[in-house]
C-alpha cells in the first residue's frame, strides 16, 4: 500500500533546457519551468508543436539532466534516471525479436529482481492491460492498440509512482484510444496501487479534459509554461455536458491568445537600425495549404474559428495554427480572439484567377524583409545564388531556426510567386 503524500512527488524548479543547434548556435526548448507532479492527480501536457512537451517529459524521467534549474523527487535533487516514473512512448518502442512477455519481462530483469518476481510482476502488468493469451506473441503480429498496450504493461511492470506518456494514443485509431484511456484511467483510479500520478502528453484538448485533474499549457519556441488549468469535474466526464464545453472554450481561448496574440510582444523594442534588419521566422506551411485555407474560409463567408477550420477541413490543429500563422504574415488573414478572417487583401487573393495570385503573393513575400534579403544577395551574386551562401546568412539571422527547413519554406513560397527558381542539381537560386 502507498504512503499517504503530502507534498509532490516530483518538481521541476526553474528548468531551462537547450540543445546545440543544428548549424552551430543554441536552441532553446525550455525556459523557466516551474511544476510540480502530485500525487493521486492526472496531469496533462498540451502546447503546439516544438514547445518542448517530449522534453519536460524526458526531464522528469531523468534520461538527461536540465540545462539548467532542476528535477526533484520527493525533495531530492534527482542525480540520473528518475526511480519514481516509468514511461510509454508514442512509437510503443518494443524489441521486435522479443514475445510479449520477453519485452515486459526485459525491464524487470535490468532492475535485478529475483526471477520469480520477474514472472509475477510481468503476468500482473499482463493481465492488468488484458493481454492474457498473447504471452508468446511478438510485437509484427499484433495491431497498433495492443502494441501500446504492452508499452503500458511494460511501464506498469515496474510499480511507478508517475506514469509518464508521450502522446500513448495518437498512433491508434479513434475507438482504441477511447478503450485505453479507459482502461488506463480504471488502473490509476485503484488508489492502493501505482501508479499514483500519470503525466501525459496529449495533442488534443478533449482528451486532455476527459482524463486530466490538471492542464498544464505550453507555449511558443522556447516552450514556457503558459497557465494550468484545474479540471474540477467528477469522473466519468461527458464531453457533451455544458461544463465540459466550458472548459474546452476556455482552453480554445488560452491556446489562440497564447499562439495567434491579438496584441505582438515584442519586447525590448529595438532600434530602428536593429529592426530594418531583423528578419521574422517563417512559419514551416505549404502555399498550397495556406490557399486551402483562404478557400475554406471563403466557403463559410470569410470568417471560421481556428478550432473549427481543424474540425470542418479534418486537419490537425498544429498543421492549421501553422497555416493560419502563415497567412497572418502575408496579411491575408486576420485573427482577432479566436476567429480566422479573411482580410480585404485575401478576399481579393482567393476571388483572383492563378496569375493574379502569382502577383498578389510575390507583392506580399517582398513586404517580408527575408525575401528582400534573398533578392539582395542573388543581386550581389550577378543572380546566382548558392544553397550554401543563403544557409549560412539563415544560419545567422535566424539562430534559434533549422536553416534547412526555412530554406524549404522559401524556397516553395518564392517558387509559387515565381519570385525565384531553384535550380535543384546546382544548388542555386536564380530569379524567375
Ligand atoms: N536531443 C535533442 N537534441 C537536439 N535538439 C532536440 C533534442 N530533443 C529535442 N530537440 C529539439 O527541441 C525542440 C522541442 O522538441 P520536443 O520534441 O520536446 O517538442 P514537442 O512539444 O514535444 O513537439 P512535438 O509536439 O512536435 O512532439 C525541437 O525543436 C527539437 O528538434
Amino acid at each position: 500500500m502507498q504512503q499517504p503524500y503530502t507534498s509532490p512527488i516530483c518538481e521541476l524548479r526553474g528548468v531551462q533546457m537547450r540543445f546545440p543547434g543544428p548549424r552551430g548556435g543554441v536552441q532553446r526548448v525550455l525556459e523557466d519551468i516551474r511544476l510540480e507532479v502530485r500525487p493521486d492527480e492526472i496531469l496533462c501536457l498540451i502546447g503546439p508543436n516544438g514547445s518542448g512537451k517530449s522534453t519536460l517529459l524526458r526531464l522528469l524521467a531523468g534520461l538527461m539532466p536540465p540545462t539548467q534549474g532542476e528535477v526533484r523527487h520527493h525533495g531530492e535533487k534527482l542525480e540520473g534516471l528518475n526511480p519514481g516514473v516509468a514511461m510509454v512512448f508514442q512509437s510503443f518502442a518494443l524489441y521486435p525479436w522479443m514475445t510479449v512477455e520477453e519485452n515486459v519481462r526485459v525491464v524487470l530483469r535490468a532492475r535485478d529482481l529475483p526471477e520469480g518476481e520477474v514472472r509475477e510482476r510481468a503476468h500482473q502488468a499482463i493481465r492488468k492491460v488484458g493481454l492474457e493469451g498473447f504471452e508468446e506473441a511478438f510485437p509484427r503480429e499484433l495491431s497498433r492498440g495492443t502494441k501500446q498496450r504492452v508499452g503500458v504493461a511494460r511501464a506498469l511492470a515496474v510499480d511507478p509512482e508517475i506514469l509518464v506518456m508521450d502522446e500513448p494514443f495518437s498512433q491508434v485509431d479513434a475507438l482504441t484510444a477511447e478503450a485505453l484511456r479507459a482502461e488506463i484511467m480504471d488502473i490509476w483510479a485503484d488508489k492502493e496501487r501505482n501508479p499514483s500520478a500519470i503525466v501525459m502528453v496529449s495533442q488534443s484538448i478533449r482528451e486532455a479534459l476527459l482524463m486530466a485533474d490538471r492542464v498544464a499549457v505550453l507555449s511558443g519556441s522556447p516552450g514556457t509554461l503558459r497557465t494550468i488549468v484545474e479540471v474540477p469535474m467528477a469522473r466519468p466526464r461527458d464531453s457533451r455536458s455544458p461544463e465540459f464545453m466550458k472548459l474546452v472554450d476556455h482552453l480554445h481561448d488560452i491556446f489562440t491568445s497564447a499562439e495567434l496574440p491579438d496584441v505582438q510582444v515584442t519586447a525590448p523594442i529595438p532600434s530602428a537600425a536593429a529592426q530594418e534588419d531583423q528578419v521574422e521566422p517563417l512559419p514551416m506551411a505549404q502555399s498550397g495549404d495556406i490557399l486551402g485555407l483562404l478557400e475554406f474560409l471563403e466557403t463559410q463567408g470569410g470568417t471560421s474559428d481556428l478550432f473549427q477550420v481543424a474540425s470542418h477541413t479534418h486537419v490537425a490543429f498544429e498543421k492549421v495554427l501553422t497555416t493560419v500563422k502563415a497567412a497572418e504574415m502575408l496579411d491575408l488573414v486576420d485573427t482577432p480572439k479566436r476567429a480566422v478572417l479573411l482580410t480585404p487583401l485575401g478576399k481579393r487573393f482567393v476571388n483572383a484567377n492563378m496569375d493574379d495570385r502569382k502577383d498578389l503573393w510575390r507583392a506580399q513575400l517582398l513586404e517580408l524583409r527575408l525575401f528582400r534579403v534573398v533578392q539582395e544577395m542573388m543581386h550581389l551574386e550577378e543572380g546566382e545564388l548558392s544553397e550554401e551562401t543563403l544557409l549560412q546568412e539563415l544560419a545567422t539571422r535566424l539562430p534559434m531556426e533549422d536553416p534547412e527547413k526555412t530554406f524549404e519554406t522559401l524556397v516553395a513560397w518564392g517558387r509559387f510567386g515565381e519570385l525565384f527558381a531553384y535550380r535543384e542539381e546546382r544548388g542555386v537560386l536564380t530569379p524567375e
